[in-house]
């Protein structure tokens, strides 16, 4: 399948002379097309660095990353990143604001709406068409953003702790929603969490990088029947080991005091 991202030996420095900061360290890491990997780490580790490698908003200081096989070399349409401030346009309606990749790449108007109807769909958000930004919620705008990204079809979906502002019911909401339409859709997911219970519950591998610098600290299988109701999988003995692995070698990067 498509949608395969392989990292090699990538190493991210900002700033010049003594300003000059490390935040990835030697990073290598495949990603199977149609894979979803979540990316968990302590604050600063270097989790949106990577997303906005892989993204292309970024470039590496040595290392590379190609997407089947074709170094990147900037953005592309390949990949669609969704950030957690939903970054929609507030003077573009819901449909506008999802046509709006669509008019960028010089899509006919008749195949622009009748995309953007179908994803609008995707994310129940039908009936809220002609809606601004500012009279929907956080959930809603957060659907319109996963709208407006999917619907120029990129292989590779780089979420940016996108459900981190959501209270608890939307977040669950919205992940059950992001499941179904990674099992419709078959994209490549990477997902940039704090949250590990969100990144276990979502991901059939989870990344645990080190402290800053970051690197791969520890990569954890999950192996869930995703098909099954949410309080099956959250109370399966497999959901909770994980989840307690992934807890585990995150608190070794995080805490300062190791106790006895
Ligand atoms: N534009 C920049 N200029 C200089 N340093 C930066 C820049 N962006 C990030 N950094 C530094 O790089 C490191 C990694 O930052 P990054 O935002 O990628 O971490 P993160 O794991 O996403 O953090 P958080 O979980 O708190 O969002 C941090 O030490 C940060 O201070």
């Amino acid at each position: 399948m498509d949608g395969n991202v392989t990292i090699s030996n990538l190493e991210k420095f900002y700033g010049e002379g003594a300003e000059r900061t490390k935040a990835i360290e030697d990073l290598s890491f495949e990603i199977d097309g149609g894979e979803f990997v979540s990316v968990v780490g302590p604050s600063g580790c270097g989790k949106s660095t990577l997303l906005y490698l892989i993204a292309g908003f970024l470039d590496a200081s040595t290392g590379t990353i190609s997407v089947d096989g074709t170094p990147i070399d900037g953005p592309g349409t390949d990949r669609g990143v969704v950030f957690q401030d939903y970054a929609l346009f507030p003077w573009r309606t819901v449909f506008e604001n999802v046509t709006y990749g669509l008019e960028e790449g010089g899509v006919p108007k008749d195949e622009r709406q009748a995309t953007a109807q179908r994803y609008i769909d995707m994310v129940d958000l039908d009936g809220f068409e002609d809606k601004y930004p500012k009279e929907l919620s956080g959930g809603m705008k957060q659907r319109v953003a996963l709208a407006r990204t999917l619907a120029y079809e990129p292989k590779i979906l780089l979420m940016d702790e996108p459900f981190g502002a959501l209270d608890q019911p939307l977040r669950e909401s919205l992940q059950d929603q992001l499941i179904d339409i990674w099992g419709d859709l078959e994209k490549t997911v990477v997902f940039i969490t704090h949250d590990v219970e969100e990144a276990v519950y979502l991901s059939e591998r989870v990344m645990i990088m080190t402290r800053h610098p970051g690197t791969k600290k520890m990569v954890t299988e999950v192996d869930l029947d995703r098909s099954l109701p949410r309080e099956e999988i959250i109370t399966s003995d497999e959901f909770t080991t994980t989840k307690n692995a992934v807890w585990k070698s995150l608190r070794e990067e995080t805490r300062t005091e190791v106790r006895p």
